[in-house]
């Protein structure tokens, strides 16, 4: 069961139902509303400062048509060594990232931004990963799947991609697009209510 907030509306900034499932499991009702903005990044960009200015402007796209709103937006990275893996094109640069980050850690940021009426909070989240040693075989097999495309670093530890990983460390649901902890966090700076709030 969803818990009101009262006067106050959450928006969610995303089009992805994994961010949409994510922000369901606090128990929040919230409205859905993606923005489209242009993900490239800016050449010498870190990763930390890349997620932070997409999610904080995914958020401020959707809060300038939602006036009175609090809207929630974030962008998740994958980073490997300096270089940031986006979305994959094709099956040949799944293949070709898989076979990159087979055996070695590597590090999943996602940057969360809350836009609201009265002010704007933001955060990154890091989640190291490591890879198994993965053989030809699985990787030919795991980029045929078609799971990849949408997903930042081609693999999806929520899906058949959960046999890619050895071990991780730090929050999980960063890894599929919202920490949850931390979005809680700005929620509170927010002075959101939450379910378990007292009116
Ligand atoms: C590494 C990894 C990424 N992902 C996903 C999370 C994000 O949805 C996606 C990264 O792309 P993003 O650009 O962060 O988000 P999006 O385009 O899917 O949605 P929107 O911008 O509208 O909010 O990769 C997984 O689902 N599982 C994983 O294990």
């Amino acid at each position: 069961m969803h818990t009101s907030v009262g006067q106050t509306r959450l928006v969610l900034a995303s089009a992805s139902p994994r961010r949409r499932e994510l922000l369901g499991q606090l128990g929040l009702a919230f409205e859905v509303s993606a923005a489209d903005i242009d993900e490239t990044p800016h050449p010498g960009e870190a990763a930390q400062a890349y997620v932070l200015r997409l999610a904080r402007e995914k958020a401020r796209t959707v809060a300038a048509r939602t006036p009175g709103a609090w809207v929630l937006a974030a962008d998740t990275t994958v980073v490997l060594g300096e270089e940031l893996l986006g979305k994959p094109r094709d099956e040949a640069e799944v293949r070709e990232m898989m076979g990159r980050l087979s055996g070695r850690t590597h590090e999943v940021q996602t940057g969360v931004a809350l836009a609201g009426p009265t002010a704007e909070h933001a955060l990154v989240v890091r989640t190291r990963v490591t890879f198994r040693a993965l053989s030809a075989g699985e990787i030919a097999w795991y980029a045929s799947t078609g799971e990849s495309l949408d997903k930042a670093g081609g693999y999806a530890i929520q899906g058949k991609g959960g046999f890619l990983v050895a071990a991780i460390e730090g929050s999980p649901t960063n890894v599929i697009g919202l920490p949850l902890g931390e979005t809680l966090e700005l929620l509170t700076r927010a002075g959101l209510p939450l379910p378990w709030s007292t009116p």
